[in-house]
């Protein structure tokens, strides 16, 4: 369904825009119907550029983004785009006004996707949106965003995003600023949706979350793919230092960890020291089946220097 194939993007920035910052190389994943990937990375490893660039909020600098065959950015209808494709962020708050009612969200969408339809039919619609994200109606229609929790307010933008029949579903650290007992409420709503057969990009920051909901990960470094495959796999046997690094950080929450390159000769290079027979896709090794790793050194680790 969505495939990203050598996909960069390059800012520019500094005084008068005169320097280029590489925030996403080369990456290349996909997400079919019924399946959760998730991106994981530190903060700036451009994770939220990648879901941007999905969401045509910002364009590829290099490579492809195709959505059942179609590059998105030659689909010239952003609106026939959208009801198929749809983002949810981390701030709730932010996407609502405070001066009028939260379900103001939902009357936009009709006034761009249902202009004609009736206002029975259009309140079965909200209402069984609302219902499909576990949300009373009763509660949450005609209150203003400050009477709803946080939660309510998420769960109404995800209802949002489904008025449209979306077939893929770009959430965007949508679980961050939820305490813990929503948090649940929305990994789970995000169980259902992949039940139902959507598409789900999850980018989050935090390894616990993405493991609990998804079915593939793909590990972002600074930009690159450091490592991807089955959740099980990419958590059950991480093969890149960054990815291991990543993991043993977890309990350690007050413990700051630096995100260095290995030094030379310090960590083996799970890409350059792989079997002679391993299958080579790009810049990634197929370590076990569909379980992709990259350099450790981002290509700059003695290995890699011995082969060239
Ligand atoms: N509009 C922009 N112009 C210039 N640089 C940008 C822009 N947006 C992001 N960047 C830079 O691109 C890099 C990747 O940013 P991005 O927001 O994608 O990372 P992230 O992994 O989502 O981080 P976080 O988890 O903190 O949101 C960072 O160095 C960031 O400063």
């Amino acid at each position: 369904m969505l495939r990203l194939d050598g996909v960069s993007k390059i800012y520019r920035v500094g005084a008068f825009g005169g320097r280029e910052l590489r925030a996403v190389s080369g990456v290349s994943f996909d997400v079919n119907p019924g399946e959760v990937v998730s991106l994981i990375g530190e903060s700036g490893s451009g994770k939220s550029t990648l879901g941007r660039m999905v969401l045509r909020l910002t364009p590829a600098s290099e490579g492809t983004i195709t959505f059942d065959g179609t590059d998105v950015s030659a689909i010239r209808s952003r609106k026939a785009y959208y009801r198929q494709v749809q983002g949810v962020f981390q701030d709730p708050f932010s996407c609502y006004n405070p001066v009028f009612k939260a379900d103001r969200v939902f009357a936009m969408i009709k006034q761009e996707y249902f202009p004609e339809m009736g206002r029975a039919e259009w309140r079965d619609r909200v209402e069984s949106s609302l219902d499909g994200v576990r949300l009373d109606p009763g509660q949450v229609l005609g209150k203003y965003p400050h009477q709803l929790s946080g939660g309510q307010l998420q769960r109404m933008l995800i209802a949002r995003a489904l008025m449209l029949d979306i077939r893929l579903l770009v959430a965007d650290e949508i679980i961050s600023m939820l305490d813990a007992s929503t948090r649940i409420d929305v990994l789970n709503l995000l169980g259902d949706l992949r039940a139902r057969g959507l598409g789900i990009l999850f980018v989050t920051h935090d390894l616990s979350l993405g493991n609990y909901v998804s079915d593939r990960t793909v590990v972002l470094r600074r930009g690159r793919i450091a490592e991807m495959g089955p959740t099980d796999r990419v958590f059950g046997n991480p093969l890149h230092p960054y990815t291991r690094t990543l993991l043993d950080s977890v309990p350690r929450l007050h413990t700051k960890w630096a995100d260095e390159e290995p030094a030379a000769g310090q960590t083996p290079c799970p890409f350059h020291d792989r079997a002679p027979d391993t299958p080579v896709r790009s810049d990634l090794a197929e370590a076990e089946k569909e379980h992709y790793v990259a350099c450790a050194g981002s290509g700059a680790c003695p290995a890699a220097k011995e082969t060239a």
